[in-house]
């Protein structure tokens, strides 16, 4: 009971690292198909974990139901050594290929099959309502099940490689010869022998474990959020629309999703928020202004913070040092918040003319006459950024 426990645990510890880490370092993190080779190099690198513990166990159970000759091997750990003793290093590594050959398709479809069921049909760079735990649980039963239906003849395939050899009988050649006999003797029903029982266990399984990791990532992140950005966000919110009065501005932060919900002048707003993610702020800010003042808003300067340095309360101090901090982190926006509105490299005619003030809410409008200063080089190098991720 312990092995089997410890063994799953690593395995999980071992794909979701890795397919969390190729995810997110993917060129195009949200695409389909990042999924499926994060997913696909997830099995690959967890290939060489559960090659041996399969092994082993697939050892045992053939062991337990007939007296193999030379078997005998008492737990996990002596079997391995016995192996090692028998067949020598590679053999621990029986089946390593055939083992390869399932998991990196079988992991691949395993996470683009739950992104899938998971994802909302529209547009991705919109904030997505979080995925609540019944589909959680649907979504991730059947991309276990589903993955497990596709890759089970390369299964029965490994399983029977690795436990050829036990008691020094060797029956099968390879890969295609232990395909080719099982075929020729039991017919094309040894493809899916024992299947039935693999998706009782793995609809259960996975649909545990993706509700499990999904609830744990959102428990962290909401913890991180929370000691940090939480306020700089409540911050944000009296910083671009301070005129606003509590009744007309409301928000709410939600600690399991991450999520901030602010109403502006009875506009619901709902959008996620991630620990050094400027670009969602600035998304974020959009939002408030076109909701105030119009759909078009390009300026950057009108994205920008404005600081306001009268705020009186410990909390309200203690935010905004996080929220400096978290501008200094980056020399752009430090030089585009302390320069105010004297600084501006947009192009001003982008701005609608129309566009104004309602009730005075935004007063940091368009200060064109003033703005016309040459700015600093490492502030130009960073166009790109403000240009690509604000818009
Ligand atoms: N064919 C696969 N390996 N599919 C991936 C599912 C993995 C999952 N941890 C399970 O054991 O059910």
């Amino acid at each position: 009971m312990s092995s089997p426990m410890a063994g799953v645990a690593m395995v999980n510890a071992v794909v979701f690292g890795v397919y969390g880490n190729f995810q997110r370092h993917s060129p195009q993190p949200d695409a389909l198909s990042s999924h499926f080779l994060a997913g696909a190099a997830a099995g690959f690198v967890q290939s060489f974990v559960c090659s041996p513990m399969e092994l082993v166990k697939t050892r045992l159970q053939v062991q337990q139901h007939s007296a193999v000759p030379g078997g005998g091997c008492g737990g996990p750990m002596n079997c391995l050594s016995q192996v090692v003793k028998t067949e020598g290093f590679r053999g621990v590594f029986r089946g390593l290929g055939t083992t390869i050959c399932r998991e990196v398709p079988g992991f691949g479809l395993y996470f683009v099959a739950y992104e899938f069921m998971t994802r909302s049909a529209g547009d991705l760079s919109e904030p997505r309502p979080p995925v609540g735990t019944l589909r959680m649980l649907l979504a991730g039963g059947f991309s276990g099940t589903l993955s497990w239906v596709l890759t089970y003849p390369i299964d029965v395939v490994k399983s029977r490689l690795q436990v050829d050899g036990m008691g020094g009988v060797y029956r099968y050649s390879g890969f295609m010869d232990c395909l080719k006999k099982s075929i020729q003797t039991e017919g094309y029903g040894v493809m899916t022998r024992g299947l039935t029982s693999t998706i009782l266990r793995a609809f259960p399984t996975n649909a545990a474990t993706f509700t499990v990791v999904t609830w744990v990532i959102r428990w962290t992140d909401a913890k991180q959020a929370e000691n940090t950005s939480g306020y700089v966000i409540e911050e944000l919110v009296d910083l671009t629309v301070p005129e606003m009065s509590m009744t007309q501005k409301r928000y709410k932060r939600s600690n399991d999703d991450a999520r901030l919900e602010i109403t502006v002048f009875g506009l619901w707003e709902s959008l996620e928020y991630k620990e050094k993610d400027m670009n969602n702020i600035f998304q974020w800010r959009k939002r408030i202004l076109q909701n105030i003042m119009g759909s078009n808003i390009f300026c950057s300067e009108q994205l920008m913070p404005k600081y306001n340095p009268v705020i009186s309360s410990d909390k309200g101090q203690r935010s905004r040092d996080l929220f400096c901090d978290k501008i200094k982190e980056d020399p752009c926006l430090e030089f585009q918040l302390f320069q105010g509105n004297k600084s501006s490299r947009m192009d001003r005619e982008e701005v609608q003319d129309g566009s104004e003030d309602q009730d005075g809410a935004i007063s940091q409008k368009q200060t064109t006459d003033s703005n016309t200063e040459k700015e600093p080089n490492h502030y130009e190098h960073k166009n790109d950024y403000y240009n690509s991720s604000v818009r």
